[in-house]
């Protein structure tokens, strides 16, 4: 975040969408307007909401209604799918196995990463091989499918905005796409003898993003993530039902040179009720070519491999 925001803007991106795949879509006014508010978001929040995406809502329900579910049931039944090192740190963590921050968060959750088979990324790679196991796979892999291809297409608009070609991100350059999904669950606080205890603990401690593009999907009636802004003010990022929140991640910071940032943010759930989202994020494994972008200019950032910084975030994001 660049600038002092006070709230996180709203963008409609069904002009993008229309012709995301188009080749000629850097000459349509429609594309080119919704390029200029993703350029804006970006420079001064690092997040925005977007809407027109076409992901049906009743589909980003079912996924956090399947996600409540699971977390509903008895530990002895959410172990069967428990992560570990020898899972490739894929499944079920439970409230304070992740920390942030040396600090354990609020919060309990399955990860899942794009399937990752032996040897392909060399010893980098072995910490993260495995396949995953989810709870009822269908929506959670039907959603998953529709939001890379969601994903896809913003950054689309925002290789646009760099100045780049709309594929910048895309292709052998950017090499074969990762993802990862989480599915997060944060109890809310509770009431003993008419006084909330555990007010303002710590959903999850603040912390950026590590690849290009995160999409939120979170439940719409729990105000629970806060952004922050340049002067070091916690900006509400309520829901907005029927939108994702879109944030940048550290390797588009690193790829557009520090013009965009990835935006620290924290979740505290200070509501009565259990609060569930799911969050994608977006990835291209190799580093990119800068140069040919808006953000040209002195070379602020080293060679990035997401790999290598997502492996790091691993090995040192759980107690165990
Ligand atoms: N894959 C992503 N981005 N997960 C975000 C979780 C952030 C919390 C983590 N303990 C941390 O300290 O980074
Ligand atoms: O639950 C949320 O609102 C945000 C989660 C988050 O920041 C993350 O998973 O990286
Ligand atoms: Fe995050």
């Amino acid at each position: 975040m660049a600038t002092d925001f006070s709230s996180i803007p709203i963008i409609d991106i069904s002009p993008l969408l229309a012709k995301a795949d188009d080749p000629k879509m850097a000459e349509d006014p429609g594309v080119l307007e919704v390029a200029t508010q993703l350029d804006k978001a970006c420079t001064e929040a690092g997040f925005f909401y977007v809407k027109g995406h076409g992901v049906p809502d009743t589909l980003l329900k079912e996924v956090r209604e399947v996600t409540r579910k699971f977390f509903e049931l008895p530990y002895e039944e959410k172990a069967k799918i428990k992560m570990s090192p020898a899972t490739g740190f894929r499944g079920y963590e439970r409230i304070g196995e992740n920390i942030t921050q040396g600090v354990p968060d609020m919060h309990e959750a399955i990860d899942c990463y794009r399937e990752v088979t032996k040897g392909t990324y060399g010893d980098l790679g072995k910490v993260i091989e495995g396949s995953n196991e989810w709870p009822q796979n269908p929506p959670t892999f039907e959603v998953l499918m529709e939001e890379a291809d969601l994903a896809r297409k913003i950054m689309r608009g925002i290789a646009l905005a760099l100045g780049g070609s709309p594929d910048e991100f895309e292709g052998q350059r950017a090499g074969n796409p990762f993802w990862v999904m989480r599915l997060i669950g944060y109890p809310g606080v509770s009431s003993v003898n008419g006084t909330n205890v555990l007010e303002n603990d710590i959903g999850c401690g603040a912390h950026t993003d590590y690849g290009l593009l995160t999409l939120l999907n979170q439940d719409d009636d729990i105000n629970a993530l806060q952004v922050r802004n340049l002067s070091g003010e916690w900006i509400s990022a309520p829901p907005v039902p029927g939108s994702f929140v879109c944030n940048i991640g550290d390797m588009l910071k690193i790829y557009s040179n520090g013009l965009y940032e990835s935006t620290l943010h924290r979740v505290i759930n200070n509501n009565s009720k259990y609060r569930v989202s799911v969050t994608n994020f977006d990835t291209a494994v190799e580093p990119l070519d800068t140069h040919k972008t808006r953000a040209n200019g002195n070379k602020k950032f080293e060679r990035a491999v997401y790999g290598e910084h997502l492996i790091s975030k691993v090995l040192t994001n759980f107690l165990f």
